[in-house]
């Protein structure tokens, strides 16, 4: 079932992190969860779990987090992968979880063996890398068997594998009708894994949908042409009123604007310019978020 929130509000000292934010998360898909840093992403994530308090109200298949008489049975979140205590292994740090749920110890060792970590099961935590901990934080998440996943960078510190057994295991669980909602930097990952997003800036929706309208929406089609003759055809581009185009490399044009390349090859043709190259090519995921983003980011850096 779905994740309803409504009106959801945080303002720190200072800073008004969240304002007034209303989305819903559907089942069966990974909703992707994405924002600048400090676009209050997490803030989200902890007012829909209640470990911030804050204006609004977020339900869980109809019911809200202090509604559930054991909500690790239901929603399962990863926030912090350092939330652990260093000197207890991980097997008898998912016991603790493994009570609060109700679930039996045995549960620990299932869990484990889900994220890939039994040959860790003795190990002290503290001893575990960025990685390690975030697959014990998915196992705590994993629990309770939980139908609904709220997981802020679960991605962050694996390793290639890592990302895409993460991958294929959200998808497994999306397919049993379960409902995730993905905070993460790592945009090529979004797009290989969410079906619909929910980009944030500065505590407001930039805005939400289908990954592929988002892309569609904020992205640019481009039509890359390599010919012998590229100043003439440069030439015949503005005669045409087609662009605008930028120079690429010594023989090519990058031309933006309402094109195709059958356009641009109909007009070769007409003109008898021999072409060397034609292709198109649609923005990426991330130039897209660059756009959508862009007057709302906080932190610029310098090249
Ligand atoms: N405990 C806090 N006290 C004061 N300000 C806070 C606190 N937590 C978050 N903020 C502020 O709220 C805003 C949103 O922060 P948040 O961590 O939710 O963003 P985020 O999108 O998750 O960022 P990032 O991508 O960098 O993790 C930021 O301006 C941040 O400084």
């Amino acid at each position: 079932m779905a994740i309803s929130a409504r009106h959801l509000d945080k303002a720190f000292s200072g800073v008004h992190a969240v304002r007034d934010l209303s989305f819903d998360v559907r089942p069966g898909i990974v909703t992707g969860f994405l924002g600048p840093n400090g676009s209050g992403k997490s803030t989200t994530m902890r007012l829909m779990l209640h470990l911030v308090r804050g204006g609004g109200v977020t339900t869980f298949g109809g019911q809200r987090i202090d509604q559930l008489r054991r909500p690790l049975r239901t929603i399962g979140a990863v926030l912090d992968p350092a939330a652990h205590n260093p000197h207890r292994s991980a097997r008898a740090h998912l016991r603790i979880f493994a009570a609060a749920a109700g679930m039996p110890a045995s549960r620990a060792d299932e869990v484990l063996d889900l994220v890939g970590l039994t040959h860790a099961a003795s190990r002290s935590s503290g001893e575990f890398s960025l990685g390690m901990q975030q697959r014990l934080a998915l196992a705590a998440a994993l629990v309770g068997d939980p139908e609904y996943l709220i997981l802020d960078e679960p991605a962050n510190g694996l390793d290639p594998q890592g990302i895409r057994w993460l991958r294929d295991f959200l998808t497994a669980r999306t397919d049993e009708g379960r409902t995730v909602l993905l905070s993460s930097h790592q945009l090529a990952e979004i797009a290989q894994t969410a079906d619909e997003v929910i980009v944030l800036g500065r505590g407001e929706i930039v805005t939400q949908g289908l990954l592929r309208d988002f892309v569609d929406q904020f992205s640019h089609q481009q039509v890359l042409v390599r010919s012998p003759a590229v100043d003439r055809l440069a030439g015949c581009l503005k005669a045409n009123d087609i662009g605008p185009f930028t120079a690429t490399g010594t023989d090519g044009l990058l031309i933006t604007g309402d094109v195709n390349t059958a356009q641009i090859g109909d007009l070769a043709g007409h003109y008898g310019i021999t072409l060397h190259e034609l292709s198109s090519h649609s923005s990426s995921l991330e130039e897209a978020f660059l756009e959508a983003t862009a007057a709302t980011t906080d932190y610029q850096g310098t090249a």
